[in-house]
């Protein structure tokens, strides 16, 4: 009834524009409302951030607005896009694309796990989102199952990352002009921020080991119901278990991925780009699929893209000397 779907509170402009009816999902800072807008009746997804749910008015207008100026920065096809944006005294009002198969979270629940090749090439989505928001100085802080949306109900769909209220843009600006200045005053660990800059960009590997592990094993790695030890003890100690009734079928390459990026220490941890490089990915039907629902318009320069990483891809095989079919 009207009462339950009140748009008195929206914004004028935001409803002259859109119809919003049902909630499609609930993000940790708010809901997501299906929408749609009305001179083209396309379906999209409003995420309403309620300001009071931060602590203190600072934090909601700094991670809302970092939220919105990154959302405005970013464009990747494995990251939602932002559509339109509106505020009142209370709420944020986000317009993103819609996500039709929902969120990661739910099919790996209703599927118990993922098939090993639905989990790759997810998870190499994935990795190329965040890939490129490094490459664009942005540590996510926040990827898990809620935050990766399926374009579609199919096994085999486009991925894209969300949330980013938890982001942080580097501040490399004034890291440099911080190293403009007279050195003499400045404390050792200023000179190593570049190292501590490379760490920042690890808590993102560490938690797509993280997602990585709950796909294929349908469990999380680390959980307050295991064993004697809280969930901080077990992260600390980087100590999961992968039940055999659960991994028996998976590849030893997929577990050594996992593996090598629930690393405790970050320095040894492995790295976006390594995860690129690992035999588990180097699979060329698995790229194809992703680059086709990447770049599905196949324009010149995309193709031009999936060519170069083929061509990577056959030389790595020649380097290690294992036979390829011309
Ligand atoms: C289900 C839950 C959240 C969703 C969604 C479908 N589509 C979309 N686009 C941005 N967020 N979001």
């Amino acid at each position: 009834d009207l009462s339950a779907n009140d748009q008195s509170s929206l914004p004028k402009e935001l409803r002259e524009k859109y119809v919003l009816t049902r909630g499609i999902g609930t993000g940790v800072c708010g809901e997501v409302k299906l929408a749609f807008e009305r001179s083209t009746c396309r379906k999209l997804a409003v995420k309403i951030i309620n300001k009071k749910n931060f602590k203190s008015e600072g934090t909601a207008t700094r991670n809302a607005k970092t939220e919105i100026e990154i959302l405005q920065r970013v464009d990747h096809p494995c990251l939602i896009k932002t559509e339109d944006f509106y505020q009142t005294d209370d709420s944020y009002y986000i317009v993103l694309e819609l996500m039709e198969g929902g969120e990661l979270f739910q099919k790996v629940k209703s599927q118990q796990q993922l098939k090993e090749s639905v989990a790759k090439l997810y998870f190499y989505q994935m990795l190329k989102a965040v890939q490129y928001l490094h490459s664009n100085g942005i540590i996510h802080r926040d990827l898990k199952p809620e935050n990766i949306l399926l374009s579609s109900q199919e096994d085999v769909c486009l991925i894209k990352v969300t949330d980013f209220n938890q982001s942080r843009i580097l501040e490399e600006a004034s890291l440099m002009r911080t190293l403009c200045g007279t050195p003499s005053y400045l404390a050792p660990e200023v000179f190593t921020h570049a190292s501590t800059t490379g760490y920042g960009l690890a808590v993102d590997a560490w938690s797509l080991g993280v997602l990585l592990f709950v796909c294929l094993g349908g469990y999380p790695p680390f959980h307050e119901s295991f064993g004697h030890q809280s969930i901080t003890d077990q992260i600390i100690r980087g100590e999961f278990t992968m039940v055999p009734s659960k991994w028996k079928h998976v590849s030893d390459q997929a577990k050594d991925v996992v593996r090598k990026l629930l690393v405790v220490d970050p320095s040894k941890r492995m790295t976006i780009e390594e995860a690129l490089q690992h035999p588990w990915l180097q699979d060329r039907d698995m790229m194809d699929t992703a680059h086709r629902l990447m770049y599905p318009s196949g324009d010149a320069a995309a193709t031009a893209a999936v060519q170069v990483e083929r061509l990577a891809t056959r030389k790595r095989g020649r380097d290690e000397g294992d036979e390829e079919e011309e």
